[in-house]
């Protein structure tokens, strides 16, 4: 039975690896029960009641493998409930893997056949793409593009099976090109590329069905979804008998000339999730006060990244000038938990100094990139970073012995020993300068407060996505 994973607590991420594993470990304990057929009969009844009731036929794409499987038994079991079906597909029956080829045999015995074409001028109620799933090695072109290029083109709603074909289930990068899909319908588990990059735009709804597979069968994996907030992501409430030190000082490092506004969104949205105290070190000397929000002090910077705070931040607004790389080695060799986001990490890519000091730091390190900082630090291209971004945000955690928070559509938060989760939360309203100095300040925020770095990462991550988004003016 289908649900919606954005209902369940960290559910696990399964690689395509993963997955071959559960299959392997279904196989070994229930022989000749595929799960397939599952795969096929929710497909079927989640096909039910997307078709558009006008009577038109339900195209179905199958390919070569096992996704063409499932969309053949998909494909049987519509025809069998009276609806009519045209499987469209290429592959050579005689090649497919045993479960597909099963599935076939099944579809043709049922008094079905495959087109080799989508058939022009012919309007569908409803498209089941079975053309790839995990199984996607490169990337999609020739007749496969065109197929998936006119399903797009559709106005039939369009229902994937495990992935949007084109789709790589584990970076969510689209392979040549990939099919829109208004839903999915994955199986076993959550992929993590249906979360980021391209994934959220190219699976619509998501639905979930784990076919039966026993708990115990699915292997340990690093990563979850961030879909709801668990009590390590909670601060405890608030004791009465307590007093603005207890909540933590905060120091902001940042807003050199013309930059300013980077600091003060930082600074105020940290007060806003309950710092303490926040004090601010802007660089651009001739601001003393923000008038917007008065509750927030302000230090020479040289003094604050000195001081004896409970967390600093250093980077929104800080530029590059020597004054700001001189910040980050005093910042660097604090003993406090240190948030370094925007040009605290182009300084710290651009010097291998600085780099070496932030890895062998004992106190805990966070660093907020964007994917254009993230790959500057990786020095690789933003393409490459974007092509696997939980392989880049690992990569920056174990490198920088630090906490990550790659941003961008699905934000991969990566911790030092291996564990990840990807964000729910958040859509392209947060593309819009300010939005990452204001995570900055949620993360100062909670860390002054005493949670424990990684849970702070990721819950400010969730909550910063969770704001009501204020929609542009019209113009
Ligand atoms: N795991 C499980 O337990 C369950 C799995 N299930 C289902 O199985 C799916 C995985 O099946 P799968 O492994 O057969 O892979 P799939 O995505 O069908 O494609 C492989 C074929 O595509 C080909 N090919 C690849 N890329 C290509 C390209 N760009 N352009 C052209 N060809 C390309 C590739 O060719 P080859 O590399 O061999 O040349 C091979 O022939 C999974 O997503 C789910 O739907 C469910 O039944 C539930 C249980
Ligand atoms: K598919």
């Amino acid at each position: 039975m289908p649900i919606d994973p954005f209902t369940l607590v960290s559910p696990p991420l399964f690689a395509a690896a993963d997955l071959r594993e559960i299959e392997h470990r279904w196989t070994a304990a229930h022989p000749g029960r595929p799960l397939m057929a599952g795969a096929g009969a929710a497909a079927a009844d989640l096909a039910c009641m997307l078709a558009r009731d006008t009577g038109e036929p339900i195209l179905v794409l199958a390919g070569p493998g096992n996704n063409g499987g499932d969309a053949l038994v998909t494909a049987r079991l519509l025809a069998a409930q009276g609806f009519r079906v045209v499987v469209v597909s290429r592959a050579d029956p005689a090649r497919l893997p045993p479960d597909a080829a099963r599935a076939w045999a099944d579809w043709r015995d049922a008094g079905g056949n495959a087109l080799t074409d989508v058939p022009a001028g012919q309007s569908f109620g409803l498209v089941v793409d079975g053309l790839y799933g995990v199984g996607l090695v490169r990337a999609i072109e020739g007749e496969d593009a065109r197929w998936i290029g006119l399903a797009n083109a559709m106005a039939c709603p369009r229902l994937a099976l495990d992935v949007p074909s084109g789709l790589d289930g584990d970076t969510g990068q689209v392979r040549g090109c990939a099919v829109r899909a208004d839903h999915t319908l994955t199986f076993l588990g959550l992929k993590p590329g249906l979360l980021t990059a391209d994934g959220p735009d190219h699976a619509g709804t998501l639905h979930l069905d784990a076919l039966g597979v026993e708990p115990d069968m699915l292997p340990a994996v690093a990563g979850s979804a961030l879909t709801r907030l668990e009590a390590r992501h909670r601060l405890p409430p608030r004791p009465r008998n307590s007093h603005k030190g207890v909540f933590g000082h905060a120091g902001v490092v940042g807003g050199a000339q013309g930059m300013v506004g980077a600091a003060l969104i930082a600074g105020r949205a940290a007060l806003a999730y309950g710092a303490g105290a926040v004090t601010l070190g802007v660089l651009d000397a001739r601001v003393a006060v923000d008038y917007g929000e008065p509750r927030l002090m302000f230090a020479p910077p040289e003094r604050l990244v000195a001081a004896p705070l409970d967390v600093l931040a250093l980077g929104p607004g800080l530029g590059q000038a020597a004054q700001a790389r001189v910040l980050l080695e005093t910042a660097l060799a604090s003993t406090c938990p240190l948030v370094l986001d925007a040009d605290a990490l182009n300084l710290l890519a651009g010097d291998p100094a600085l780099s070496e000091m932030a890895a062998r730091r004992t106190a805990p390190t966070l660093l907020t990139p964007h994917p254009g900082e993230a790959a500057r630090l990786l020095a690789c291209g933003t393409y490459d970073v974007q092509a696997d971004r939980i392989a880049a945000a690992s990569m920056l955690a174990r490198r920088f012995r630090a906490h990550v928070a790659l941003k961008g559509a699905g934000t991969v938060v990566t911790h030092p020993q291996g564990r990840y989760a990807i964000n729910t939360t958040g859509g392209p309203h947060l593309a819009q300068a300010g939005s990452g100095d204001r995570l900055t300040g949620i993360v100062v925020a909670l860390l002054a407060q005493g949670m424990a770095p990684g849970d702070a990462l990721e819950a400010a991550v969730w909550r910063h996505g969770s704001e009501p988004s204020i929609p542009p003016a019209a113009i």
